[in-house]
């Protein structure tokens, strides 16, 4: 099946194939053909150009996207989208004066996140997960990574895993999945952290590997969670069995975990919120992606990752939600987008290269999704009738999209 959309205003985001991410100056341009034309064959982009070479005679299904803007799906490459139940009674909490650690403290954050998965049936946990899945979809993400770390016990964490995989096989989008069992110390080990990092490390992770659960491995360096020798002992226990770091770091403190990270040849570390010259300096001439979650920082009124100080070292950032019930209950990539550029400064051309081609390397897909190249998927957004891609993070409360195609097919 072929569709053809013509006169669209501008079809953004064109590289050429060998482009995996784009890094601190190049991330400024953000190449696009105005008055354009777009050809898919089933799942697909086929072929592309400017409406003065449109291809007049084929057997095409013809959209018209006059006024309408196409540009890649967003790649949203760090989610806890598989959870059970919420945490709206912490929100009011908070709103009453408690910080996100005087609550974890009292053993609520993840902790009573993971007392709720662990009562909640496999099937219902699946279910819950799957509508806040479609939800993100509709909202333009055409690529996920989700994580576990909810579970916090075997039986917990495999579950969790049991539900990504199962979302991998009935939802046609390209989900990544990270065991994260080293989120948060379950209360019964807390007198010995360290015999809970041995369950992971000699229990739950061989299984995990074992039943093929996890491409990748995650852990939550952070000060009253795990250190950075934790970090060091899980992450090459891990590389035995293939699986590639994508790591929570600095959000509340800078400990070290970045430079963990890099030793371990991490995809990406993740937050980012508090970040010294020396975390700058040890990211430069890796192949780690730093990855900025401003909506985290938006929920909690903690400070927003240092978009500028990054880039200007000429680092790439790659954009992602943090989807999860705690510390940010929102998929919403559009609202991501408009967080960069109103809270971290980035212009809406580094905002839109962080939310599609550097998402898609911090997943390694970038063979796969994240800019309108000749092979790639056919998951796109085509806006409604807008100005032009600025007015994508500026109209911030509007939806902006008309429709979101995955795999070539409009979703509704
Ligand atoms: N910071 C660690 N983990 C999650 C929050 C988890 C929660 O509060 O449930 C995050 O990335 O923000
Ligand atoms: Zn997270």
């Amino acid at each position: 099946m072929k569709t053809l959309f013509k006169n669209i205003k501008e079809l953004i985001q064109i590289r050429d194939p060998e482009i995996k991410k784009v890094d601190g100056l190049e991330m400024k341009e953000l190449p696009s053909i105005k008055d354009a034309w777009l050809l898919i064959e089933d799942d697909k982009i086929v072929d592309f150009g400017s409406m003065e070479s449109f291809p007049e005679n084929n057997t095409a299904k013809i959209i018209d996207a006059s006024g309408k803007l196409i540009l890649p799906a967003w790649c949203d490459s760090h989610t806890h989208i598989v959870y059970a139940g919420n945490r709206e009674l912490e929100f009011a909490d908070r709103i009453n004066g408690l910080s996100y650690e005087e609550i974890a403290n009292r053993g609520g954050g993840i902790l009573n996140s993971a007392k709720t998965l662990q009562e909640t049936p496999e099937d219902e946990v699946y279910l819950q997960s799957a509508a806040r899945l479609e939800e993100v979809m509709k909202l333009g993400t055409g690529a996920v990574e989700i994580k576990s770390g909810y579970g916090l016990t075997e039986e917990g964490e495999l579950k969790m895993l049991r539900v990504i995989k199962k979302l991998q096989q009935h939802y046609d989008i390209p989900i990544k999945s990270t065991f994260l069992g080293a989120h948060a110390i379950p209360t019964e080990y807390q007198s010995d952290p360290e015999k809970y990092m041995d369950l992971v490390i000699n229990e739950i992770l061989p299984k995990v590997a074992n039943q093929n659960l996890a491409e990748y491995i995650d852990i939550f360096c952070e000060k009253g969670y795990f250190s950075v020798e934790d970090t060091h002992k899980l992450l090459s226990a891990a590389k035995k069995y293939g699986m590639k770091p994508k790591i929570h770091v600095n959000q509340f403190h800078a400990i070290g975990g970045i430079k963990a990270g890099v030793e371990h040849k991490a995809l990406s570390v993740d937050h980012l919120e508090v970040m010294t010259n020396e975390d700058i300096e040890s990211l430069k001439n890796t192949e780690t992606m730093p990855v900025a979650l401003p909506s985290c920082s938006l929920f909690l009124s903690i400070p927003y990752t240092p978009a500028r100080k990054i880039l200007d070292a000429q680092l790439p950032i790659a954009l992602a939600t943090d989807f999860n019930p705690g510390s940010t209950p929102s998929g919403n990539m559009n609202l991501v987008l408009s967080l960069a550029c109103i809270k971290m400064k980035m212009t809406p051309e580094e905002a839109i290269n962080a939310a599609t081609i550097n998402g898609a390397y911090a997943m390694e897909l970038s063979d796969v999704v994240g800019s309108i190249t000749k092979g790639k998927k056919a998951n796109l957004i085509m806006t409604k009738k807008i100005p032009s891609y600025t007015f994508l993070p500026y109209a911030f409360g509007s939806n902006n999209i008309d429709t979101v195609y995955i795999n070539g097919k409009a979703i509704d």
